[in-house]
């Protein structure tokens, strides 16, 4: 059985819990029996009450609009104690609960967050992930704590969980909301993608996603990254996550974790201005004018004018290569070129 199919059952069966928002999870058992549960944990309540001192505040790490994320310590076949990310969501989350577990037991990637199990009893809809240890991207955006080399690098490996999204699995995903607090970092500050909840698949694969019309009442939120075919008509496409990945290297460039610095007309100022005085100047010249380059490019106002994700990630590990571990001064792109699109 293919893992889609598997990962469509399992949505069916959530489909029903929610709907009925009474949750039966003893009958869901015995239609879908193991297959669920081969892919993914089935915890209980009282295990992941245990594990959050029972969903205390003291140790909540994160959150957005449908959920609170919590460190847990679970203990595994009553051996070891180990670290996980609890999700839960609130009363908002179920479609966002159903979403991401339909597309996370369809991953398997180094670069996509690793969704250990689940629970779903009655309205609790709680989902455990691998702890990152490190937190989420725009925690380390500001203070100039990483090294230019280390901002490529992360790049590069975003573009990389990107691509596998777009064009690895059965479906292409879009991931829709990539942001610097959906990217995490591990123990040794490589990147995984993370919150798939509002996420879109398209068509089966395909070496040019179709256009996907799309009903914006769930993306609440995001203005800033979105890019103008979605605000216009509604469309999704691969090139949607490519516009957002370009926002990241923006703020990766300039250390910063919001948006205030672009607006529908361009940069607020130009890039020389705004880039990270912890690292200006120590950029080896080729590689910068390779990564500005191609954050352009992905930030162009015309979808098809931007790049497909799998480009930006060789055009990244090409400036990576340009590294020469000397610092050279930057060589900045005129402002005119920056502002196009
Ligand atoms: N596996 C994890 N390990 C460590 N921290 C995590 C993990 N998952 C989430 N977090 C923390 O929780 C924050 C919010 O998580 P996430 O991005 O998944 O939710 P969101 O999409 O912002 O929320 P929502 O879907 O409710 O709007 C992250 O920015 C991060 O700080």
């Amino acid at each position: 059985m293919q893992v889609s199919q598997i990962g469509t059952m399992f949505l069916n069966c959530l489909g029903m819990c929610c709907s009925k928002l009474t949750t039966n999870t003893n009958s869901s058992r015995r239609q879908f029996p193991t297959v669920i549960e081969e892919l993914c944990h089935r915890f209980s309540l009282t295990d992941l009450r245990k594990s959050t001192d029972n969903f205390d505040e003291n140790r909540v790490i994160g959150g957005g609009l449908f959920s609170k994320v919590y460190k847990g310590n679970l203990q595994h076949n009553g051996v070891s104690d180990y670290v996980v990310a609890i999700k839960r969501f609130n009363e908002h989350g179920c479609e966002a609960f159903k979403k991401e577990i339909e597309v996370l037991c369809q991953l398997r990637h180094p670069r996509c967050v690793y969704l250990i199990g689940f629970c779903d009893h009655q309205n609790e809809k709680i989902l455990v992930y691998e702890y990152m240890s490190n937190g989420s991207l725009d925690k380390h955006l500001p203070g100039g704590k990483l090294s230019w080399k280390k901002r490529v690098e992360i790049c590069i490996g975003v573009a990389r969980g990107l691509h596998y999204l777009h064009t690895g699995a059965k479906r292409s995903i879009f991931h829709c909301i990539l942001r610097a607090s959906t990217i995490l970092l591990d123990d040794s500050m490589e990147p995984k993608l993370a919150a798939f909840g509002l996420s879109v698949q398209g068509p089966r694969f395909n070496p040019k996603p179709q256009p996907k019309q799309i009903n914006g009442d769930h993306i609440i939120g995001l203005v800033g990254y979105m890019p103008v075919e979605y605000v216009m008509d509604g469309t999704v496409t691969d090139k949607w996550d490519v516009f957002s990945f370009g926002l990241i290297l923006l703020l990766v460039v300039c250390g910063m974790n919001y948006l205030g610095i672009v607006t529908e007309r361009g940069f607020l100022k130009p890039i020389e201005e705004m880039i990270d005085p912890n690292i200006k100047g120590k950029i080896a010249p080729e590689c910068w004018e390779v990564f500005v380059g191609i954050m352009v490019r992905c930030l162009e106002y015309e979808q098809n004018e931007r790049p497909a994700i799998g480009e930006a990630e060789v055009e990244l590990e090409h400036a990576l290569s340009a590294w020469k571990g000397v610092f050279f001064r930057c060589s900045i792109p005129s402002r005119g070129a920056l502002l196009e699109g």
